[in-house]
């Protein structure tokens, strides 16, 4: 070893570690315990990782097969110390591991926090402080640790106040794993309380596959305290190896923030067996709340992988689809082999077949909070529907299933939230309706406000008001539920089938007639500005808007496909007006042409407006409207 890599040196963490370290001491403030919890989950995953590499590699036990995890506690040092026998870590490691934040979406995250604590801790919570949190309650942390498979030599002492600097220096360490040395605060003493210790153990690990071991206490008849051997306190069986009926509540909530590193409750969980050809266990869970990478390309995702209660992996994205990435938890295979790699993942029938029931497992996991639990359900929408919305296209196969989760705002109902189901829409249709009518704008206020609602608000008619960035993707995919096909009312003839009455096809043609000069000005002024101008009963309160064809792409898909660099063929829209409109049945009488001309082409802008599409000519714009303006004045 070089000398360099002996001596000791001091480094400064990543600033994201510092600005986190800094705001998580003052935000888990109500909640110190927790460290307890993160500092044994990750002995635990030491002790995963060391069993699986040891697989292939059985030198690494050193002979010493029996993993566990040691806390004692020094009430007179103020110290806690817990011991693993796990994987260890070498000096690079230690480096990469405890002084820097490797995850993605950390500088966002950290923009995310608003000086607010409460509001703070929660994020922090959501993306997980791990290791970091044994600051809230210690001033100084010293980590000494070796590698599994290293020389004694090779041993290394971390330690840091956790205010901007670590030092880190080698050192002889005979024993393999991690030991954590937390100096507790003045203010934090009652953790050097073996007692208080246990009951977060039972509180926390109770279900962590690997034995927490702490001296057994008792008091003696003269009210002296002995202290014991080593007696495991918690359980220490894999969690979703034990019976559902043996399981708390509790237990699976511990058990799905141990695995998931998220400080809130899950909101929805599913245990499930399997056996016959396939035989594997799974542990399913739905999460509160969406983490910050849910967007991210290389965000998390994927279950962790055992075969027979073996760690394999942790994020192993083969066994479920992406639109169901959101979901957490573990799945326990009995039929894949041990040296399974991720390449190997990849393909093969079982991970298909795993693949294929685990989402079907998700969806009725969905389906049934969607029927059972609707509140829950609305909270799951708020923070996955984006997602699940991309399983519309993705899994054919589910695509029922997926479309009976989605979830809308709709002009039945009166705010922006998204709770109206394909189902509810349905069993409101007004007899004769043979569609499901929705609109597209970029925004709930535009689309609610359209000028295309008026004949269907006169009609009593509802209409889903779309207004997510995927949903002109989403609807482009989307043909029909049961039975019924879906109509932009924005797009095509307005064709309202057995809605509009013989008395309404009457007055359309009567309509028609008598506006046909002024149609035809119109069109002459317009020129090829429009692909044609027609007078119809789709407004009631509007004079004009603008109606694309059934196949043109909508305004957000078009903007983004054009953002990309892509160069599309141009569309024209139609003009539709409502020749009842004092403003046209003015129009219709003025001789004036200069006048006329004017007035139409504001017609045709504010109808661009309405649809949400940008001016080809603002400054024109302007200046008309304000040229009728100065008239006023
Ligand atoms: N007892 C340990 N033995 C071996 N490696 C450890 C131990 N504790 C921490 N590490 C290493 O340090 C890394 C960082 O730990 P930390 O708890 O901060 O984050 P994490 O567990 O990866 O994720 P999260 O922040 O979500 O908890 C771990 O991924 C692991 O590689």
């Amino acid at each position: 070893m070089s000398d360099q890599a002996t001596q000791k040196e001091t480094r400064g963490f990543q600033t994201e570690v510092s600005k986190l370290l800094h705001l998580m001491i003052h935000s888990l403030y109500s909640n110190p315990e927790i460290f307890l919890r993160e500092l044994i989950s990750n002995a635990s995953d030491a002790a995963d990782k060391l069993r699986f590499e040891a697989l292939s590699q059985p030198q690494l036990l050193e002979g010493d097969s029996e993993l566990k995890i040691w806390i004692d506690v020094d009430k007179d040092a103020n110290t806690i110390t817990l011991r693993d026998n796990g994987i260890g870590m070498s000096r690079q490691e230690v480096i990469d591991n405890l002084g820097t934040i490797a995850r993605s979406g950390t500088s966002e995250f950290i923009k995310n926090l608003s000086g607010d604590q409460k509001k703070d801790a929660q994020l922090i919570g959501q993306f997980g402080v791990g290791f970091y949190s044994s600051f809230v309650v210690a001033e100084r942390v010293e980590v000494l640790t070796r590698r599994a498979g290293l020389s004694a030599a090779e041993g290394v002492k971390w330690e840091s106040g956790g205010e901007g600097e670590f030092s880190v220096e080698s050192v002889e360490k005979t024993d393999r794993g991690t030991t954590i040395i937390l100096h507790l605060r003045p203010t934090q003493t009652e953790f050097s309380d073996s007692f208080r210790l246990k009951n977060i153990i039972h509180k926390y690990a109770e279900h962590i596959a690997i034995p927490v071991c702490m001296h057994s206490e008792n008091w003696k008849e003269d009210g002296e305290r002995e202290v014991g051997d080593y007696e495991v306190v918690n359980k220490a069986s894999a969690l979703w190896t034990r019976p559902r009926n043996e399981i708390s509540d509790d237990d699976y909530k511990a058990f799905y923030q141990h695995i998931s590193h998220d400080f809130d409750e899950p909101l929805s969980w599913s245990h499930n067996k399997v056996e016959g050809n396939l035989e594997y266990t799974s542990l399913l869970y739905i999460p509160k709340r969406a983490p910050q990478d849910l967007y991210h390309r290389d965000g998390v995702r994927g279950l962790k992988l055992y075969v027979q209660r073996v760690f394999i992996m942790d994020d192993a994205e083969q066994f479920l689809p992406m639109y169901l990435r959101f979901a957490k938890g573990i799945v326990d295979s009995n039929d894949l082999p041990l040296n399974v790699s991720r390449e190997l993942l990849q393909s093969g029938k079982v991970v298909d077949s795993m693949k294929s029931a685990l989402t079907r497992r998700l969806l009725d996991m969905l389906t049934q909070m969607a029927e059972n639990k609707p509140e829950d359900y609305a909270v799951c929408w708020a923070q996955f529907g984006q997602v699940l919305k991309e399983g519309v296209a993705e899994d054919h196969a589910n695509q029922d299933k997926v479309l009976k989760l989605l979830r809308f705002a709709s002009t039945h109902t009166t705010d922006s939230i998204q709770s109206v189901s394909l189902a509810d829409y349905v069993g409101r249709m007004k007899e004769g309706q043979d569609k499901i009518y929705y609109i597209t704008a970029d925004s709930w206020t535009a689309a609610s406000q359209s000028p295309h609602l008026e004949v269907f608000r006169k009609k009593g008619v509802e209409v889903l008001l779309l207004s997510d960035r995927l949903d002109e993707w989403l609807m482009s995919h989307l043909t029909q539920f049961e039975g019924k096909s879906f109509q932009h009312v924005a797009k095509g003839d307005l064709d309202l089938g057995k809605l509009s009455s013989e008395e309404d096809k009457q007055a359309e043609e009567k309509l028609q007639q008598e506006s046909q000069s002024l149609v035809e000005r119109l069109k002459k002024v317009l020129g090829d500005k429009v692909e044609a101008v027609k007078a119809t009963q789709r407004l009631t309160d509007s004079p004009a808007c603008l109606v694309r064809s059934q196949y043109d792409l909508g305004v957000a898909l078009r903007q983004m496909l054009e953002a990309s660099g892509q160069k599309l063929p141009e569309s024209k829209p139609t003009l539709e007006i409502n020749p009842q409109h004092p403003l046209l049945a003015r129009m219709a009488g003025t001789a004036d042409d200069g006048r006329f001309e004017n007035l139409a082409l504001i017609v045709l802008d504010q109808a661009t407006l309405a649809e949400g599409s940008a001016l080809a000519d603002p400054a024109g714009y302007v200046k008309r409207i304000n040229g009728l303006l100065g008239e006023l004045a």
